[in-house]
């Protein structure tokens, strides 16, 4: 036994060793488990309202159901030549990021890829989002200067705590109201937030000209909600937008346009001040692009559309969902109001970076809502070497998506899965319980990872203390579930109801 194994070891070296290990070991591509595809239009048929098993509005179901009948790693041919596989074991989530090269490759964003690279006397590239390879790292490791690190956007703290204070006197307003839908006043808070810290500029979106429907603010509101809602269906259904001009692709392209103007308004706007100040005090995001001498105009403009497109809804739905399970769990929101009222003493008292590094508890609160209701089901990876999942081989160039928001609702990996238990992540809890390190990624993992995790959550948080510490959150709608378009958004309406303590 012993010669026979020397004698296998002797005649290779260690690559060749792992290949041959590899190959008795696991088992082909074609063995993944999956639904049945079809010759020209693979699986879109499953995706048939009424006769289909799935729905694009509802990919956490489809994972679900997926995980349930193949197993945990699942192959879909959703069209000719376009293998997705599906990764529901944190193991194997890792495995997807560990073998991530220096630019990890995302399938994402197709058709607004190709709409700015056919505006090329607008846009450089196509930005941040769908770029890949070396060109999305030149971008990138410019853009993410000022956002990164925790003392960058320490900066912002203070701004954005006096634009909360506007959105807080606002629900005096609101709350006369017999029934408001909270979504559209949060996502006009993160559009000033936003705005302010990327443009250094104020939106006033709350001022009565801007409250009405034709305001730029609103419109600006809505092509984000357009261009989001038309991806999803652009990029995975059958891809006709590369030849003619579909009613679909318009709809996005009439919302980017828009887009586009607002952004370039703003930096018009922004850059003639910047002529005046001294280069070298920073003081807005764009104020350090500016400066950037490897940035041209136009990388500037796609940013900002970037920035515009996934900043808002982002933020806005993971706060709906995050107010909904408080205002469905008077016993969590308790412990929250404690602790906002230990921290922010007075009515009015400011959020600073000590009481946001004191926050514990409403930092355990955005956990458990990134974990329940995270923004998408999982992140995709184009895979630059073979891999094995799960004892499957997987060819180098397959598209993988984890599917993260599935994993997080398995008992074996969450006790109580389904419920809202903040507790879960507090050390000095008898419920804390240790997590696998792959399992809750809300921003994605490693250097593709979203660029302005911080920022979003520093403004999350800002709002969370300074609610709870003044109001009692109600909830008036009914259960609320995420329809993916292509982020998660609540399927109904905020309806909220906010009561002074
Ligand atoms: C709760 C809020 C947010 C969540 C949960 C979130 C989540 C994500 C996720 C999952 C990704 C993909 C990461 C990956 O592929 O590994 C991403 C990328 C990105 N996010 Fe966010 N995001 C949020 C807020 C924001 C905000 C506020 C902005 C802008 C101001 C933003 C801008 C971006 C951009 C530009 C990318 C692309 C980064 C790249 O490809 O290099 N996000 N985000």
């Amino acid at each position: 036994m012993f010669l026979f194994k020397k004698r296998i070891f002797v005649c290779f070296n260690f690559a060749e060793l792992r290949t041959l290990c590899t190959s008795v070991i696991s088992k082909p591509f074609r063995n993944i488990p999956g639904p049945l595809s079809l010759p020209i239009i693979g699986t879109l048929y499953q995706y048939l309202p009424i006769v289909g098993k799935y729905n694009f509005d509802k990919m956490h179901i489809n994972g679900m159901k997926k995980y349930k009948q193949f197993g945990p790693v699942v192959r879909e041919r959703m069209l000719p030549g376009v293998n997705v596989v599906w990764l529901f074991d944190p193991k194997d989530i890792e495995i997807m990021f560990r073998c991530e090269g220096k630019y990890p490759n995302r399938r994402s964003h197709l058709a607004l890829e190709k709409f700015r690279l056919d505006r090329p006397n607008v846009y450089n590239t196509g930005g941040l989002l769908p770029t890949n390879g070396e060109k999305w790292w030149k971008l990138r490791k410019i853009f993410q200067k000022g956002l990164s690190s925790p003392s960058a956007i320490q900066r912002f703290i203070h701004g954005s705590d006096e634009i909360v204070n506007e959105f807080i006197e606002r629900l005096s307003i609101l709350t006369q109201k017999e029934q408001t839908d909270y979504l559209p006043e949060i996502s006009r808070l993160y559009l000033e937030l936003m705005c302010l810290s990327v443009f250094d500029i104020r939106m006033f979106s709350f001022s009565s000209n801007e409250l009405c429907r034709s305001s730029r603010s609103t419109q600006l509101l809505k092509a984000a909600l357009v261009t989001n809602d038309c991806m999803l269906k652009l990029d995975n259904g059958p891809q006709l937008w590369k030849y003619f001009q579909t009613p679909l692709y318009r709809k996005m392209k009439k919302a980017q346009i828009f887009m586009e103007e607002v952004a370039i308004d703003l930096l018009s706007l922004k850059m003639s001040f910047f002529k005046e100040k001294d280069v070298g005090v920073a003081e807005s995001l764009l104020d350090t692009y500016f400066s950037s001498p490897e940035l041209d105009f136009r990388d500037i403009i796609g940013i900002s559309c970037d920035f515009l497109l996934a900043g808002m809804d982002t933020t806005s739905y993971t706060t709906s969902f995050l107010l909904y399970h408080l205002a469905m769990n008077q016993k969590a929101q308790q412990t929250l109001h404690q602790e906002s009222l230990r921290l922010l003493p007075k009515v009015n008292s400011p959020v600073t970076n000590e009481v946001l590094s004191q926050a514990q508890y409403a930092k355990a609160c955005l956990k458990e809502t990134h974990r329940l209701r995270p923004i998408s089901v999982g992140v995709g990876r184009v895979l630059e070497n073979p891999a094995v999942f799960s004892g499957f081989e997987v060819p180098e160039k397959t598209n993988v998506v984890s599917q993260n928001q599935v994993a997080c609702r398995l008992e074996k990996n969450f006790s109580r899965p389904n419920e809202f238990l903040p507790e879960r992540w507090m050390k000095n809890s008898n419920l804390y319980e240790q997590a696998h390190p792959f399992l809750l990624l809300p921003f994605g993992h490693g250097s593709r990872s979203c660029i302005a995790r911080r920022l979003a959550e520093q403004n999350i948080l800002i709002l969370l203390l300074k609610l709870s510490r003044n109001y009692k959150i109600q909830w008036k709608g009914h259960n609320l579930d995420t329809l993916s378009q292509p982020i998660n958004k609540p399927n109904g309406p905020i309806l909220l109801n906010f009561v002074k303590y």
